[in-house]
């Protein structure tokens, strides 16, 4: 295969040279008892999870702090301890956090910085039972690695049917004729409604729910407008719905219907200037936030006859005050936060937010992740070999650093016969940043925090694709990382450019390292590597393999390069254990040995 384009010259050293089956058998021999010569390793290939999470042995402990469905907790208790702890003080939230593995809440519990800070590190999941993550401090959860799942799906009908059913209450005086005939009265007249029929409904939000508030709309005979800047117009259009401005769906609207997320761009969206452009007698729904609507605000424009009536759902404190205008206004009915509250909502919620969060326990990348990167499930299972040489290359090169003006410039290369656009890399990026943070840090690091920690510690990290003719059926031929303005514990280690470089390759699913500096070599890269440059001259393997030998360190591979015959070469080898200082030092002091250092991967 020929690069195509590239700006790092990227030909492949011819191919180094592995020891083979016979020069081994050859020399099995001569070598001590436990030194053993390279052995399939498949059975012993692990996948690292992205978000690595648990120890091996613990049962993670899952706090959920607002009620859950029955289906989702006995989900949640066949893989975790599970603490139900309800209606918590903040204060006693952030004592018990810092014994649990995963927290699940709904809209009452605020996961404020505070949670974080006090988790110790411990906390790694935060799943929202529903769907609005404006309770969660997001930018925190990033910061401390923590991924954030919610369940984006299963209440939405719920919440559809609660805005219609707010709609018509309200149109119709439901809630004011009931408490009036409770307290003795018989108000035929007071209660007259309006009808929907022909009626102007303006949806804002033309996502999950608000599409299916505009469908159910629709049979009751209303005309539906709807306003969303991000939502694909065919989709509208195909429901029979036409997507307009803000202006015009404010000012031509005998309904308005609230139904986009709380973010700085929509907080307090229908405010004093917005209702003024608003036909007399528009009535308003908001099952979405009570934050969308300046609140003091509606009640100057009920007070004023602009807004007819509001029916509401959501508020922007909640519980809101005992004494507020608002809700205590004889045009407004309103309901506490019951939106996503139905038998089946609530089962629905339970069981897709308790998937999300044991399979995130697992390490599994979720599909419903808030502040990480999604990845497909099928691109993942490509991925994971090239994962785990991602990390494994950065934890090589970072421990081959001995100065210089530290870890700054990190360059990742990836060799791939894939488009760019074909090729998704955040998740390797992640990775070496993983491998290049981790061994000289406390710091975890994983999908969600990877980019924050790295540029944290002033670590910038660019990519380059160098792409490949030929057939792309594998994702990726080798990943590279260069890092910069640094000296390296193993001067081969450093290409022509001055930097170290390290790259690696995945063969038959095992991620192996097939260049040092501008060494190729060929290694699988697992428990700790010793590089070693030599003298090309016989009997080293011996020497190296009699020292670790004594120690009782056992050799899994071994793999010898030269450049030059009878020059120099590079031995690499594998070993399951660390060796004593003594025993390093004794392959230092043989004559033949250039320089070698040891690495744990
Ligand atoms: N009351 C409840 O119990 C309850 C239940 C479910 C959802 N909700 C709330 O309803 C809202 C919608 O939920 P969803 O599941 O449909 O979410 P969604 O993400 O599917 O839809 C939100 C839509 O709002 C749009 N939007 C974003 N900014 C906008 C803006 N400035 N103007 C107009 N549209 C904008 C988005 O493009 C998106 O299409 C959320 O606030 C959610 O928290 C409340
Ligand atoms: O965003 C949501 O999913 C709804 O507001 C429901 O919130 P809840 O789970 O607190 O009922």
């Amino acid at each position: 295969m020929a690069a195509s384009s590239s700006s790092f010259s990227s030909t492949i050293l011819s191919s180094p040279s592995p020891l083979n089956k016979s020069h081994l058998s050859s020399l099995s021999s001569k070598l001590p008892h436990n030194i053993c010569l390279p052995v399939p390793r498949q059975h012993r290939r692990r996948v690292p999870p992205v978000f690595v999470v648990l120890s091996m042995n613990s049962k993670p402990t899952i706090l959920v702090s607002e009620k859950l469905g029955d289906a989702g907790l006995d989900l949640l208790k066949t893989f975790a301890n599970v603490d139900c702890s309800y209606n918590l003080s903040p204060e006693e939230l952030c004592t018990k956090i810092s014994l649990c593995d995963a927290l699940i809440v709904r809209s009452g519990t605020k996961v404020s910085r505070e949670v974080f800070e006090s988790s110790g590190g411990r906390l790694k999941v935060v799943g929202r039972a529903g769907v609005g993550i404006d309770n969660v401090d997001l930018a925190a959860a990033t910061e401390h690695g923590c991924l954030v799942v919610n369940a984006p799906t299963a209440n939405t009908v719920a919440a559809a049917e609660h805005g219609i059913a707010l709609l018509t209450a309200m149109a119709r005086n439901v809630a004011q004729a009931d408490a009036s005939i409770k307290a003795g009265k018989w108000q035929r007249n007071k209660y007259v409604g309006v009808s929907l029929v022909g009626k102007t409904l303006a949806v804002m939000g033309f996502g999950k729910v608000g599409t299916e508030v505009a469908r159910r709309a629709k049979g009751l005979g209303m005309h539906i407008i709807a306003h969303d800047p991000y939502a694909p117009a065919d989709r509208a259009h195909a429901i029979g719905v036409d997507l307009v401005s803000f202006d015009e769906a404010i000012a031509t609207a005998d309904f308005i219907t609230l139904h986009m997320p709380l973010t700085p761009a929509t907080s307090k969206i229908l405010n004093d200037e917005n209702f003024a452009k608003m036909k007399k007698g528009v009535r308003i729904v908001n099952v979405a936030r009570g934050g969308v609507i300046d609140e003091d605000a509606l009640v100057r424009a009920l007070d004023a006859g602009i807004v007819a009536q509001a029916a509401l759902d959501v508020f922007t404190v909640e519980p809101p005050p005992k004494d507020s205008k608002l809700v205590n206004h004889e045009n407004v009915t309103v309901t506490p936060h019951l939106g996503a509250s139905t038998t089946e909502a609530q089962e629905g919620v339970a069981i897709e937010i308790a998937e999300a969060v044991v399979g995130a326990l697992r390490g599994e990348l979720a599909a419903t992740a808030v502040n990480a990167p999604m990845v497909p499930s099928e691109v993942l299972t490509e991925l994971k070999p090239y994962i785990i040489l991602a990390e494994k290359l950065g934890r090589l090169a970072v421990q081959l650093v001995a100065g210089g003006s530290g870890v700054k410039t990190v360059k990742v290369t990836y060799t791939s016969a894939r488009a760019p656009d074909d090729l998704d890399t955040r998740l390797l990026r992640a990775m070496v940043t993983k491998g290049l943070i981790e061994p000289i840090s406390s710091v975890f690091v994983n999908l969600v925090n990877a980019d924050f920690t790295a540029k944290q510690r002033g670590i910038r990290i660019s990519e380059e694709r160098v792409i490949l003719d030929g057939s792309p059926q594998k994702p990726l031929e080798a990943i590279r990382v260069q890092i910069a303005n640094v000296e390296s514990r193993f001067a081969s280690a450093i290409s022509e450019l001055g930097e170290i470089k390290v790259e690696g390759r995945v063969k038959d699913g095992i991620p192996r390292l097939t260049k040092v500096g501008d060494f190729g070599v060929d290694v699988s890269l697992e428990g700790n590597i010793i590089l070693c440059r030599q003298v090309d001259q016989p009997g080293m393997i011996g020497t190296v393999g009699s020292i670790l030998g004594d120690e009782n360190v056992n050799v899994s591979f071994m793999s010898v390069s030269r450049t030059v015959r009878r020059k120099q070469a590079i031995m690499t080898l594998g070993v399951d254990e660390k060796p004593s200082k003594e025993a390093l030092k004794k392959i230092g002091d043989i004559p033949a040995v250039e320089e070698f250092v040891f690495l744990a991967l």
